[in-house]
């Protein structure tokens, strides 16, 4: 089967990009590289030391003789995204192609309007080209847990059904995001439900939680296949963040009270979660809404979990509280619903010791490499 996975070169992407190669799929990856620039813009880098595209690709056709197409460019570029379809025309599209720091949405009007035009722009972009030239393909598209806020009831997945009046319907679960990059998000669900309904088209929308953690078993073969690492303020993201704080004898950055609590999953999870949504394709007209994530933590307990951990391989690991440079609940009710992809065969990697062991034994070899002035977030949620 072929895949395009647009977003191919970033965290989740690159993984799945080599995953499904490894699997057999046919794969081609569309990206225009500007996750590199927002680095060279913001003066931050991976922690991991990346290789350029397509020495990455040349790598692992060397080492596995299994080709991946490269389309270079901008999907909110609709000639050059119809172009690179009819050159590739894909059975299932992978879009993880927008700007997905909520830190990043809110650092100036510039910003979430950068997010939102880019991310609601190259979806539209996406569904348009399907319907006038693709519409048996497969969009499989990444969501966010974070669509859903905290509320004080149980998330379900996707939909809720809900007796109102002595009237019953099944509706989109209500959506209550944190930051502009959440909404971009929220957006997207509304304009791929309504085009599964109106063109008919079939869409996959993955809920997906905090994912932790860099080796894949594919992303792992060689050094110049390795995944990137973010551990800043602004692309960093929390259990990573945390190992990698660890590991250079920084305090943990818990933000607030700590009782803030996320759906996690591990990047092995995600990449075969990716699998299992196109190997079973939603129905034509239907839009299909997995909640991917694993386990539930809170951010206070993770970071409990990292010391512990480090504390077990000699680290001296200590844990502050900052205030919150967000605005959230930091204690509140969370129970989400996950076993859509469960029942469809995934079997979770949860966190355990010898992961955090792993992470942190890996933050420790690249650990000359962080700028200690980029671990405290910088961006502020409030006015002023
Ligand atoms: O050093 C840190 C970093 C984060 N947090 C807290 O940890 C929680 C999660 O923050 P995060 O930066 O780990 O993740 P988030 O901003 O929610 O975004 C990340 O996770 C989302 C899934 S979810 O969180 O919405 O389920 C994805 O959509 C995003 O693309 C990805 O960047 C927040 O309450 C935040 O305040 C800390 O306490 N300390």
């Amino acid at each position: 089967m072929k895949v395009l996975v647009i977003g191919g070169d970033g965290y989740c992407g690159w993984a799945t990009a080599l995953y499904l190669s490894n699997r057999g799929y046919e794969v081609g990856i569309l990206d225009n590289l500007i996750r590199r620039h927002w680095d060279d813009k913001l003066g931050v880098d991976t922690l991991t030391p990346i290789a350029p595209i397509q020495q990455r690709i040349r790598r692992w056709q060397e080492l596995t003789g299994k080709s991946i197409d490269l389309f270079v460019g901008d999907i909110t570029n609709y000639e050059f995204l119809s172009k690179t379809l009819h050159k590739f025309e894909p059975e299932a599209i992978v879009h993880f192609g927008e700007q997905r720091s909520a830190p990043y949405s809110m650092i100036d009007r510039e910003h979430a309007v950068f997010t939102q035009v880019n991310n609601v722009v190259g979806t539209l972009n996406i569904l348009y080209a399907m319907k006038e030239d693709f519409p048996d393909s497969h969009l499989v598209k990444l969501g966010t847990m974070g669509e859903y806020g905290t509320p004080n009831i149980d998330i379900e997945e996707g939909y809720i059904t809900i007796e109102h009046n002595g009237r019953k319907d099944t509706l989109p679960y209500p959506k209550q995001p944190g930051s502009f990059y959440h909404l971009s998000k929220v957006h997207d669900s509304h304009n791929i439900h309504f085009a599964c309904k109106i063109w008919g088209l079939r869409a996959t929308d993955l809920n997906q939680g905090v994912v932790y953690g860099v080796l894949t078993e594919e992303t792992g073969m060689d050094e110049m296949l390795i995944n990137r690492l973010d551990y800043d303020g602004v692309f960093g993201t929390a259990l990573n963040r945390f190992c990698i704080q660890a590991a250079i004898g920084h305090p943990l950055t818990v933000y607030g009270k700590g009782g803030q609590t996320r759906g996690f999953l591990d990047i092995r999870d995600t990449v075969r979660c990716m699998e299992i949504a196109i190997a079973n394709p939603a129905e034509a007209g239907q839009f299909r809404v997995f909640n991917q994530f694993t386990e539930l933590f809170s951010i206070g307990d993770l970071a409990m979990m990292v010391k512990k951990a480090g504390v077990a391989i000699g680290l001296d690991v200590e844990i502050n509280h900052l205030q919150n440079p967000r605005v959230e609940l930091e204690e509140h009710y969370f129970n989400a619903k996950n076993t859509k992809l469960l029942d469809l065969g995934l079997q979770p990697h949860y966190l355990s010791d010898s992961l955090l062991d792993s992470l942190l034994n890996f933050a420790t070899k690249y650990k000359d490499r962080v700028d200690m002035n980029q671990i405290l977030p910088t961006v502020s949620w409030r006015r002023g």
